[in-house]
């Protein structure tokens, strides 16, 4: 068997060309929604990131707002940008790009993020909002990974997902996204502290590996036919991605969504639906 390509920069292209018509409706009403980033320091990755979310700002036409800080910020210094963004309007959502630098506290510039702009879904208030099923932005890599699910028409509804990973961006949200009543998939959360991994990893319809650990799922270790999402990012002496799942694992699975190319530029499209859908929210609340 050869596996079906979970083609995620396909889908997040049909995702913005949808956003494209809603932002030029929101505009037409007097809305332009804006999207704030605030980077700390000079991780290659991080700025790559946060460039290309502004790139795909442009290309559906929403405004983009850059805030930058050297590696060396203090906590205040961050915090008093949050503040910043917190207040202009201009900015109608906006991301703290994670990892902050070590000796930060990221949990405490999460929580003085106003709940209201959190085009993340990260923030305590959405993460709780989550939890109850109240509706609010949803994590943009878990939200990703089930539209790009969706859009290839792999069943989540009645699937038993096993996802390897505890991380805040996509391990720890992932089974609240997954069970909620819309998906209604069974979850098993592993981690780096599982205890024979391989065994839960066979029983998988669907396998998200986000522990960051290179090539930790095996051929081996997949049950045939099923949806394998490489989500790990690990760099090789060459700066190359190598994700968490073996190349091998193409041979036994149903579907692969590659890594780079699969779960990656879902996680853009997904923050840019966050944005405009609390737009749009705004706008219907006058
Ligand atoms: N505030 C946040 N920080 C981080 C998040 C997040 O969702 N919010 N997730 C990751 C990084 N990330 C977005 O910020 C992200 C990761 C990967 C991609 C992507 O498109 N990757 C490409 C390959 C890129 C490469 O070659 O290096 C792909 O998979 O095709 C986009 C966004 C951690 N931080």
């Amino acid at each position: 068997m050869t596996a079906q390509i979970l083609d995620g920069k396909a889908t997040a292209a049909a995702i913005k060309s949808d956003l494209t018509a809603r932002v030029a409706a929101l505009k037409e009403r007097g809305v332009t929604p804006g999207l704030g980033t605030l980077l700390v320091g000079d991780d290659p990755g991080s700025r790559w990131y946060v460039n290309g979310k502004h790139r795909d700002c442009a290309q559906v036409g929403i405004a983009s707002i850059q805030r930058e800080l050297p590696a060396t910020a203090t906590q205040e210094e961050i915090e008093a940008v949050v503040r910043e963004l917190n207040d202009n309007p201009e900015c109608t959502g906006y991301i703290v790009q994670l990892p902050l630098p070590e000796g930060i506290d990221a949990n405490r510039v999460l929580e003085l993020m106003d709940p209201a702009k959190d085009a993340d879904g990260l923030h305590p208030m959405s993460l709780g909002r989550l939890v109850l099923g109240i509706e609010g932005p949803l994590p943009c890599t878990p939200y990703g990974i089930v539209q790009l699910l969706r859009h290839h028409d792999v069943q989540i509804k009645g699937a038993h997902v096993v996802v390897v990973g505890r991380g805040i961006t996509i391990g720890r949200p992932m089974p609240l996204v997954l069970t909620r009543k819309s998906e209604n998939a069974t979850v098993t959360q592993c981690h780096t502290g599982t205890r024979d991994l391989s065994s839960h990893l066979r029983q998988a319809d669907i396998i998200v590996a986000a522990a960051g650990v290179p090539h930790l799922v095996k051929p081996e270790d997949v049950k045939p036919g099923a949806a394998v999402l490489d989500v790990g990012v690990s760099r090789d002496e060459n700066g190359k991605i190598v994700g968490d799942v073996h190349p091998g694992v193409a041979e036994v699975a149903g579907w692969v969504a590659p890594n780079p190319g699969g779960v990656g530029p879902m996680t853009r499209a997904q923050l840019l639906v966050n944005v405009v859908e609390a737009a749009e929210r705004a706008a219907a609340e006058g």
